[in-house]
């Protein structure tokens, strides 16, 4: 049997995310950041850029993302584990190239990365790479050895993801008035893409349909939902929609939308409404605005009674995941034999994204998978 607490080959966990502005003068570079060379159209950004200006120019997600280093190190710390954890982010400050360089100057060799992102799919996979990619080459360039970097397994179906999320949607149906709460609708939400992009997300075999990203996302819901009947006895009739589009309007992307779904509801007569938020790890932007403001403004025109069930965010279980995520691929690398944990029939996702694993639509460098030009 391994030790339980040896994180070796690792000497790092990196904790890479996406980045968000923290005040009005950050918002538009933020979004030029964000947007640069994806062909997002211009009223797009300007809406977009006044959700943000609603909330003082400040997204919620850097702020998330330090309550939740700060309890990776407590897990970490609490049980035995040695292993610094530092931050980093595609889109703002701290930005990941400078984090990478600041490892790599202070020796760190070979570093552990988890995305704050649950799911396979070109923006919340492959993009990481890609970025990850980016990061080495600029250190390359600057003549600082490059350390080598393992991008950690999907988590979406490890049971320190899911069951925080039960407890949410458990808490939200007992906010609701006793005579809806059991005939509520969950409407599971996450973040709508192409339909091309869902279509080839994950391994080439499984493209098609959805690929990958709807499938994983299909498991989740069907788990909270047992999850929650076991508890209340309860089957509380369900739906995946998606929220967030953005794009030309020309473009198929994931549909339905959850107002459409709202409406859809409201016409079918459904007494009330759960939004669980299982597309994001945390309570960001696209929760705040697209589903707290928007999506709950809309239920509320239609008279249509919902609570919006809690992310991930710095969950003590989440963070013990994340641990037993790390403990789990370091023994795999030393060669000694692992029993990954995770819930439901999909299984536990690869360690290495293999050829052809959610593709970009012009083919740049990622790191951190089969077809890395770096070791
Ligand atoms: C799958 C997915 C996730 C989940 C996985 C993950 O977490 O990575 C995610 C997360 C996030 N998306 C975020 C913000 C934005 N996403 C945008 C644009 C886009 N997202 C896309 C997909 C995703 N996005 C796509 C296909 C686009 C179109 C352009 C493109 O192909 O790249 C735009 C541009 C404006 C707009 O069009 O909305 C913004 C501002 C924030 C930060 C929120 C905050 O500040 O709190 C977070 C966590
Ligand atoms: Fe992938």
């Amino acid at each position: 049997m391994s030790d339980e607490r040896d994180p070796a080959p690792y000497d790092a966990l990196l904790l890479l995310s996406f980045g968000g502005p923290e005040g009005p003068d950050d918002v538009v570079p933020f979004l030029e950041n964000v947007t640069r060379g994806r062909g997002i159209p211009k009223e797009r950004l300007k809406e977009v850029g006044q959700h943000y200006f609603r909330f003082g120019g400040v997204s919620p997600i850097n702020e998330q993302n330090r309550t939740l280093l700060a309890a990776l190190r407590k897990d970490f710390a609490d049980h035995g584990l040695d292993l610094p954890v530092h931050w980093g982010n595609r889109n703002w400050a701290p930005y990941l190239t400078d984090t990478l360089r600041e490892l790599a100057l202070a020796g760190h060799r070979r570093i552990a990365v988890l995305a704050t992102s649950a799911y396979a799919s070109y923006s919340g996979c492959r993009q990481y790479r890609e970025n990850l990619a980016d990061a080495l080459a600029a250190l390359e360039a600057e003549g600082i050895a490059r350390p080598r970097v393992d991008k950690l397994r999907h988590y979406f179906n490890h049971p320190g993801f899911v069951r925080p999320m039960v407890d949410g949607v458990l808490a939200s149906l007992a906010e609701l008035p006793p005579g809806v709460r059991d005939g509520a609708r969950l409407a599971f939400t996450t973040h709508s893409i192409p339909t091309a992009a869902a279509d080839t997300s994950g391994p080439v075999e499984g493209h098609g349909d959805g690929g990958a990203y709807v499938r994983q996302h299909l498991d989740v819901a069907r788990l909270i939902v047992d999850a929650v009947r076991e508890e209340t006895g309860v089957d509380h009739p369900w739906r995946l929609v998606y929220q967030s589009r953005s794009g030309a309007p020309h473009i198929p992307w994931l549909e339905p939308d959850i107002c459409e779904h709202l409406e859809e509801l409201h016409a079918e007569g459904a007494p009330a409404a759960v939004l669980v938020p299982i597309g994001f790890v945390s309570d960001h932007m696209e929760v705040l605005y697209d589903l707290d403001t928007e999506a709950v403004a809309r239920a509320a025109e239609l008279g249509l009674p919902v609570r919006r069930s809690a992310t991930v965010g710095a969950d003590p279980r989440f963070a013990a995941a994340v641990r037993e995520l790390v403990l789990e691929r370091a023994a795999a690398e030393r060669g000694e034999p692992v029993r990954p944990c995770a819930l439901g029939p999909l299984g536990p996702s690869h360690d290495l994204c293999p050829i052809g694993c959610c593709p970009a639509r012009a083919p740049r460098p990622a790191a951190a998978g089969a077809d890395s030009p770096y070791a």
